[in-house]
């Protein structure tokens, strides 16, 4: 039922090596997605995403904590599992040498329920491209052909690893409304991205990963409600007063203030430059950004980590 909890995971690590080499890719991981919902993962280079999405698929074990994908333990259960699930690696690993439409079509021929391989083809915009080997298509093909390969079988839940990494613009673009189209459909969806405006389009929900640990979660707006927002001023000749709940520093030629109250922070700054005749050129003012949130979150929690002076 649309709402009930489709992926569950409790308290999960995995950790790679034993003994001195022992080494935590994902610490704790604690999140839920509801059916029919779009969970976003994202974070920094090596954060964990990847290692995290291929316990949840069953393709490797927890460490420790527990992961149910539709009720069920995704390794020990992966036989009864494995035809509701599709997923697109963020490798493919298909033969070079078969073309794309016989690659698709064994692909199919191993599904219990598959779409028609044609149909399959044109909604990842590959038809004119089926008959070429796969060895020869270009990396964004060859990211729709593993697209495609997820989704023949109809799964109920979707796992995708970076799906639009080498994409050109309009292929990103075809991409997500084909995702959005699925997500529709009722299909739960988990995807990792590096794009933030793929994310802002698409998810309802995200978790931002650093060193693997989640540090930020929440819809799209939550996230972006914690941070502050900026406003940016050519430093004018009069010093500037001081802003309640504002920070202030010189960046060149101009002034950044940060406030987690930007309206009230704003009034302050008008009022000031009217009282004082004093023209406020190139004055910007913007709400935090996913960007915004993501940069500063490598930059904080390395801080961190340097003062702390311990790995995390
Ligand atoms: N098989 C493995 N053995 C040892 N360490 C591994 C293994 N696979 C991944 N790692 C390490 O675990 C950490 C997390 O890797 P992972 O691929 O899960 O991160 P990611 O968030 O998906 O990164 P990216 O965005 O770069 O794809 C990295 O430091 C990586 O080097």
């Amino acid at each position: 039922m649309k709402g009930d909890p489709v992926i569950e995971v409790e308290a999960m690590s995995r950790r790679y090596g034993s003994g001195k080499d022992a080494f935590y890719a994902v610490r704790d991981l604690e999140l839920t997605v509801a059916e029919g919902q779009l969970f976003g993962l994202l974070g920094t280079n090596g954060a964990g995403k990847t290692s995290s999405l291929e316990v949840i698929q069953g393709l490797s074990r927890a460490t420790d904590g527990s992961v149910r994908v539709l009720g069920m333990d995704p390794v020990r259960e992966r036989r009864e599992l494995r035809p509701s699930l599709g997923i697109m690696l963020q490798k493919g690993g298909l033969p070079q040498d078969f073309t794309a439409r016989e690659s698709l079509s064994m692909w199919a021929g191993t599904c219990s329920n598959p779409l028609p391989v044609d149909e399959v083809l044109e909604r990842v915009d590959m038809r004119d491209r089926s008959d070429t080997r796969v060895k020869f298509l270009s990396g964004g093909e060859a990211r729709r052909l593993d697209l495609a390969c997820a989704i023949i079988g109809q799964p109920l839940v979707l796992f995708l690893d970076e799906p639009t990494t080498g994409l050109d613009p309009e292929s990103r673009r075809n991409t997500w409304q084909l995702i959005a189209e699925l997500k529709a459909s009722g299909v739960t969806i988990m995807l990792t991205t590096h794009y933030l405006d793929e994310a802002e389009s698409l998810c309802d929900q995200l978790a931002i990963m650093h060193r693997g640990t989640v540090v930020r979660s929440g819809t799209v707006a939550e996230v972006v409600a914690d941070h502050p927002a900026q406003i940016k001023v050519r430093r004018p000749d009069l010093l500037l007063p001081n802003l309640p709940g504002a920070e202030m520093r010189v960046d060149g030629d101009s002034v950044v203030i940060t406030t987690a109250t930007v309206q009230e922070t704003l009034t302050d700054l008008l009022i000031w430059a009217q009282h004082n005749n004093v023209a406020l050129s190139g004055l910007d003012a913007r709400a935090a950004s996913l960007e915004t949130v993501f940069l500063s979150i490598a930059d904080q929690f390395d801080h961190h980590v340097k003062l702390e002076g311990a790995p995390v």
